[in-house]
């Protein structure tokens, strides 16, 4: 049986979508989930946009033979001028040469100030687009259309754009809204499996930081998710939403330290993506594997028992994600870590568990408590 908490009953445009709020005053703005609904889209799109001159469609070249085409078509229905621009898939694309290629296209493509960009694909086309429309013209808006469970559950909510440095994660970038996400689960069915796996990663991580009632449902719902049935599935891309969505609110940019929770595991994921080579893992597997690190940190610094790693462990293994990294290299992490984006003071400070639902932002951790927390997951 799955049933959305009372807190979460959404208001929705029709029957079959759920609508999730991310309440940020002149900037808020709906994340629609529900299946097939790419005819609806074009409409919605108008209605959250209003004066429209003209769309550019990024995508990746896997999603542009898939699904970007499609959208596009619709859109040019609604009688906008559409351009689409596809990038090479991958983690790779995420790069300072790839940003500056994608500006001049906007430009090519005489872009203007009411131009909007709709970002047709996973986390590295939201980012990557994202960023593209944080900084043309200084700000023009954009409308997120997620295609991996990733981006559903994670990186299309919140406004986090951006592009990585060869040694540092989402170096550069920008806060900047979403005008709509449109999520459509239909999609998913082209989404191989290894990416729908990771896209878990992600969703256990809510379970911990935020929702233990979710972790719970987790554990007794995992088989239903990763045999992708479509109820699972949209509850957990709506609980994910929901708990972001209630983050974000709070903390927009990351200033008061609420928002530093949606990082759990990310210290040292970041660090194992950039060491590993950008692509080599998943960024769901790199938190997977992240979130052991933290949980083995907090048990070595008392915050929590070991239970809560126990419990972690098993739902990340029935999921199928990697819970250890053989290639993890604590030399080489350890100064990765330390371009971190939650360093203060030039002190590392991670997010732990305290208990299943609850984290802290915990600095002046010792380093060699923090090495032996990358050494115990190989
Ligand atoms: N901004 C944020 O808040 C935030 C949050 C989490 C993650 N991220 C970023 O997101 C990125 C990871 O996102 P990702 O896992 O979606 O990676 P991705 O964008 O590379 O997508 C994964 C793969 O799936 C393919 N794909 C996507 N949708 C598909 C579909 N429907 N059918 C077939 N193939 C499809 C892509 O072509 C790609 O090869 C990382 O760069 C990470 O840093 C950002
Ligand atoms: O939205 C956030 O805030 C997050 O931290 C979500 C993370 O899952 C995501 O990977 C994010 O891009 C990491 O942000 P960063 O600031 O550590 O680069
Ligand atoms: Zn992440």
């Amino acid at each position: 049986m799955l049933t959305l908490h009372s807190n979460m009953v959404f208001d929705s445009p029709s029957s079959d979508a759920t609508a999730v709020e991310v309440q940020l005053a002149d900037r808020s703005y709906t994340i629609f989930i529900q299946s097939d609904a790419q005819a609806k889209f074009a409409s919605a799109a108008k209605q959250a946009l209003g004066d429209v001159s003209h769309v550019m469609v990024i995508t990746d070249e896997a999603v542009d033979k898939k699904w970007a085409t499609g959208l596009a078509d619709e859109l040019q229905k609604i009688g906008v001028r559409v351009d689409k621009y596809a990038v090479p898939s991958g983690e790779p694309s995420k790069s300072v040469s790839q940003f500056e290629t994608l500006l001049q296209w906007m430009l090519a493509s005489g872009a203007d100030r009411r131009s909007v960009v709709v970002a047709v694909g996973g986390g590295v086309i939201g980012d990557l687009a994202g960023f593209a429309a944080a900084s043309f013209t200084r700000g023009i808006r954009f409308v997120q259309v997620p295609t991996s469970l990733l981006a559903m559950v994670d990186s299309s909510v919140g406004g986090k754009t951006g592009i990585n440095l060869p040694t540092a994660k989402n170096m550069v970038g920008a806060f900047w809204q979403p005008s709509l996400v449109w999520i459509d689960t239909q999609v998913l069915s082209t989404l191989p499996e290894r990416d729908f796996i990771s896209g878990l990663g992600e969703v256990i991580k809510y379970g911990v930081i935020d929702d233990a009632d979710f972790f719970e449902w987790l554990e007794a719902n995992w088989q239903a998710l990763i045999n992708r049935e479509n109820e699972a599935v949209c509850f957990a891309i709506a609980r994910s939403c929901q708990s972001k969505a209630n983050v974000v609110g709070e903390d927009e940019r990351e200033t008061s330290g609420r928002r530093a929770i949606l990082n759990y595991g990310h210290t040292f994921a970041h660090a194992i993506e950039a060491t590993a080579g950008y692509g080599t893992l998943m960024h769901g597997e790199a938190v997977a594997i992240g979130m052991q690190m933290a949980a083995r940190l907090a048990i070595e610094l008392e915050l929590c028992g070991q239970q809560l790693l126990d419990r972690q462990t098993a739902l990340l293994q029935n999921c199928g994600l990697p819970i250890v990294f053989d290639d993890a290299n604590a030399d080489a992490m350890l100064p990765v870590m330390k371009r971190d984006k939650k360093v203060a003071h030039g002190k590392l400070r991670f997010i732990l568990p305290t208990k299943i639902g609850s984290v802290d932002l915990v600095g002046d951790v010792d380093e060699s408590a923090v090495v032996d927390a990358i050494r115990k997951t190989i």
